[in-house]
């Protein structure tokens, strides 16, 4: 626990400041000192323990609790933010678990009986006691308390007690009513002095450097302050400085940009004073917030949010949160649950950014500062009443946390659908939404079918701009840079891993060799099955022939997936038919594990379809690498491969710069499954394959287009899938993306189809009768996986078909990786004399219309030769 006083002393306040008129000093004079001293009994308990609740963060003072008679009473004042209390020495052991929050009080000079203390507060000290020289011997000891409090005798020489107390190195307790900032009061003792005296400037001109701070303690420059200068401080409870050339300088006195005094403390070694004040408009002469430039993180966001809320641009997102209750807490909500749902330390940052900005926007809507908040949470952190934390409610009912209270319902169901018995569904229970098409509306049906919200557009390209900006320009040295932070791999020196790959790089088992050679066969063959062996040939006209014919991509960029799963499988699909279609520059990208390495199947693959390069990175800056090239990665002509928003994003922003040159293959993000599964399903491999994509990612989502299922079918799957589900190792992915999953109840196959298609999903798996026979239903699908023995996992790695598909809706206008994503078609036109002839007349006729003389001619010029004009 922080106890750094502001200042070597402490004022003593006979009343809760602001209860009463003081006498000497007022509230915000004492408040901006930042540690009174309070003397406590029963009777005037209540008053304080009222007044801490409101005002600790000022008043987080020291209490001689000696005429409190109840301990809870006691332990109730730290609770609410007393920095310590003093006891009695005999009642001391009664707290010894709050450790140096509570100190003893003696009313002697013999520090003897009290060694051992790391506090102690000596009241009724008299500064000219007979017994003075012995005390301060004893001070000299080692064994003294190291902070030792003198409360005077009322009638002592507070000048007197200042200097006994700078010799013994304690901590004197001045009355705040025998204090005084006015320098017409000779009554009183100078609070500025006191203050003055106790700070050493090292400057010829005696000025003490004052550093000025916000309220979130960010430095807003640097100023000089004297004796005067303080005064008029507090004084003025504003920012008033001493210029070193102009005397007095009363901050924002001509600018407008004035300060209100919040607090004034003194550096460890006493040279240098601080100013904590709330700051109008700019600190900065400069066009800048303070001098060392403009805010940033959450004291810049609450800037702009306060001044969006004053004048937000009408029709703004943040003008739509302040004044739309409902969607800034869905948003809350929302942001929450990514957060909770977030894995690697960058999503963790990411997601965590996004809460605070839109808990942030509650605040400043609610005209709560940052100030305020911090002050919360500094008041939390001196509370000494632990509170256990458990989860709550519905909140922990969500997370399978017992509560002691009976089993809730299971996850959402929307009213019109029959819910399940809440008494026989155990509380966590992994369970995707039910809907009932038949009672639902299309509207309803269409929503629940919503894809798991994506980060919006905008927050993803500040993200990966600068990466792809930093690794255009900078190369090997940026796409390291990004890895080290990324993957952690700081001991990673080259980004590129070149063919020939060394053997220890590919060591693996013979099962693991045996298996990925008997997929790379079956997707070649299926692969190689889709090469045009000659090109096509088609004689439109006499005498006019039309071809086309392919030509490999050169050089193609393959990314090959590593953020939470470590995929082999997708260097297979993407590999394969690169080599197949003949590409003669494979280059790999993948992230690396944090020891720098890849996953030896991921190399053994790279070898084996003959792989250029490996790019040791991931996301936005591999993609970026591979876009532009480096001095170690070969710049290619088409990105390919999976991945997550951010990798997604970085493609689609490659794809558009034309100084890139580079072309992508589709937007491929998190998997997801559509079964539709009739009476006749195994409710067993029903749930395994929705399981085996949403064990994906948590964005991943899983649809079951029930057919005709009765109540006693659907709850047998809904008991597979909790049940599987709770076996598996990703367990907590699953809950994650099974939260945003839902369960349709359908009429007939044709009714589960028309959603099917319109939902368009990445994999479409059809469990019911003549399975077979819906095919011809199926219109928008990545790929489909037909009857009760084609799990959608031989899919994903053996059976031959490509597991790189369009997700998100997208396959309703591109097709998955093939053979043909990897060639360019090229089209030819070979015409004889009178091919010419028997076309010319339309095309002459159609350049005419187009008025395009050049291009009339040319045909023209040709007929003419021909008919020797
Ligand atoms: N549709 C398909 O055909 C298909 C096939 C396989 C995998 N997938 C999907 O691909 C996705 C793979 O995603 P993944 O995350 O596991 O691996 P990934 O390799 O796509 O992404 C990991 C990289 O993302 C970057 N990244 C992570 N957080 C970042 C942040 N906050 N800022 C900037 N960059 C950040 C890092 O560079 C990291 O290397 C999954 O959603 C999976 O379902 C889809
Ligand atoms: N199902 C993923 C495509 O969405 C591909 C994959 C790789 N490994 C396992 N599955």
């Amino acid at each position: 626990m922080e106890t750094t006083l502001p200042f070597p002393f402490l004022i003593s306040v006979a009343v809760p400041p602001g209860l009463a008129n003081l006498e000497g000093l007022t509230r915000e004079q004492v408040s901006a000192l930042g540690a009174p001293f309070f003397q406590v009994t029963d009777q005037t308990l209540g008053k304080f323990h009222r007044f801490l609740k409101r005002h600790n963060a000022e008043f987080r003072g020291y209490f001689d609790v000696t005429a409190v008679g109840s301990p809870d009473n006691v332990v109730s004042l730290l609770d609410a933010g007393a920095r310590q209390v003093f006891v009695t020495p005999e009642n001391l052991p009664k707290y010894a678990e709050f450790g140096n929050r509570v100190g003893p009080v003696v009313a002697n000079l013999d520090l003897s009986a009290t060694s051992g203390n790391s506090s102690l507060l000596l009241k009724d000290f008299d500064p000219q006691s007979p017994d003075l020289e012995e005390f301060l011997r004893q001070t000299q000891t080692t064994q003294r308390p190291s902070d030792l409090f003198l409360k005077p005798v009322p009638s002592a020489d507070l000048e007197l007690l200042l200097q006994v107390a700078r010799k013994c190195s304690a901590i004197p307790i001045l009355p705040s009513d025998r204090l005084t900032v006015s320098k017409e009061d000779t009554t009183r003792l100078s609070l500025p002095q006191v203050i003055v005296s106790f700070c050493k400037s090292d400057r010829a001109d005696g000025l003490i450097p004052t550093v000025v701070c916000d309220e979130s303690n960010v430095a807003l420059g640097l100023a000089y302050s004297s004796e005067e200068s303080i005064a008029e401080a507090l004084r003025t409870q504003s920012g008033v400085y001493q210029s070193r050339k102009r005397g007095l300088w009363v901050k924002g006195a001509t600018s407008g940009d004035t300060q209100e005094l919040i607090r004034i403390s003194v550096d460890c070694d006493n040279d240098t004073l601080k100013f904590i004040v709330k700051q109008k408009g700019r600190f900065c002469h400069l066009e800048q917030d303070g001098c060392f430039g403009d805010l940033s993180g959450i004291p810049r966001l609450e800037r702009t949010l306060q001044s969006r809320k004053q004048s937000a641009p009408e029709g703004s997102y943040t003008a739509r949160l302040f004044s739309d209750e409902r969607l800034l807490r869905a948003k809350i909500m929302e942001e929450a649950e990514e957060l909770c749902d977030a894995q690697t330390p960058e999503e963790v940052a990411f997601e965590a950014a996004d809460l605070i900005y839109f808990a942030l926007t509650k605040a400043v809507s609610a005209g709560v500062t940052l100030a305020d908040i911090e002050k919360n949470l500094d008041a939390k952190a001196w509370k000494v009443k632990r509170r256990k934390g458990d989860a709550k409610g519905k909140w922990a009912e969500k997370e399978g946390i017992s509560t002691g209270r009976p089993a809730p319902a299971p996850a959402p169901v929307p009213a019109t659908t029959p819910a399940a018995p809440a008494s026989d569904t155990p509380p966590g229970r992994i369970v995707m939404r039910r809907y009932d098409a038949s009672q639902a509306s299309e509207a309803e049906i269409l929503e629940a079918l919503k894809r798991p919200s994506q980060k919006s557009p905008d927050a993803i390209l500040n993200v990966i701009k600068p990466i792809i900006e930093d690794v255009r320009t900078g190369g090997d040295k940026a796409v390291l840079t990004y890895t080290h932070k990324f993957e952690k791999a700081t001991s990673l020196t080259s980004p590129v891993l070149k063919a020939p790959f060394p053997e220890e790089a590919m060591r693996l088992s013979p099962e693991s060799i045996r298996a990925i050679d008997i997929s790379f066969e079956n997707i070649r063959k299926f692969h190689a099955a889709q090469k045009e062996d000659k090109p096509l040939q088609v004689e439109t006209m006499p005498g006019v022939v039309c071809s086309r014919f392919s030509r490999p991509i050169e050089r193609v960029g393959l990314y090959v997936p590593g953020g939470t799963a470590v995929l082999p499988s997708t260097a297979l699909m993407l590999g394969v038919p690169a080599m197949v279609a003949g590409c003669k520059k494979i280059v790999l990208a993948s992230p690396p594990r944090p020891d720098g390495s890849l996953t030896p199947e991921i190399v053994y693959v790279a070898h084996k379809i003959g792989a250029e390069s490996i790019v040791l990175a991931g996301g936005a800056q591999a993609v970026a690498a591979l876009a532009y090239g480096t001095e170690n990665v070969t710049k290619v002509d088409k990105i390919l491969g999976p991945g997550n928003q951010f990798v997604t994003a970085a493609k689609m922003l490659v794809s558009n710069d034309t100084n890139a040159g580079v072309g992508i293959d589709m937007p491929a993000g998190p998997s997801e499954v559509l079964v539709v599964a009739d009476a006749h399903a195994n409710p067993a491999f029903v749930a395994s394959d929705l399981l085996s994509q949403a064990e994906h990612g948590v964005d991943s989502q899983v649809i079951l287009l029930a057919v005709d299922l009765t109540e006693e079918q659907l709850r047998a799957i809904e008991d597979e899938v909790h049940e599987q589900a709770m076996a598996l190792p990703r367990v907590a992915i699953v809950r994650g993306s099974i939260a945003h999953s839902v369960t349709i109840s359908v009429r007939d196959v044709d009714e589960a189809m028309r959603i099917s298609n319109e939902y368009a999903p990445e994999h479409l798996i059809l469990q019911v009768q003549d399975a077979e026979k819906v095919v011809d239903k199926v219109m928008n699908a990545g790929s489909v996986f037909i009857g009760q023995w084609t799990p959608e996992s031989v899919g994903d790695y053996s059976a031959g078909v490509n597991h790189s598909l369009p997700t998100y809706g997208y396959a309703k206008q591109y097709s998955g990786v093939n053979l043909g994503s990897f060639v360019k078609h090229i089209t030819s036109s070979n015409l004889t004399a009178e091919g010419l002839k028997n076309v010319g007349e339309a095309v002459m006729h159609l350049a005419k219309v187009e008025e395009l003389e050049a291009h009339r001619r040319a045909v023209e010029i040709r007929v003419q030769y021909m008919e020797g004009k």
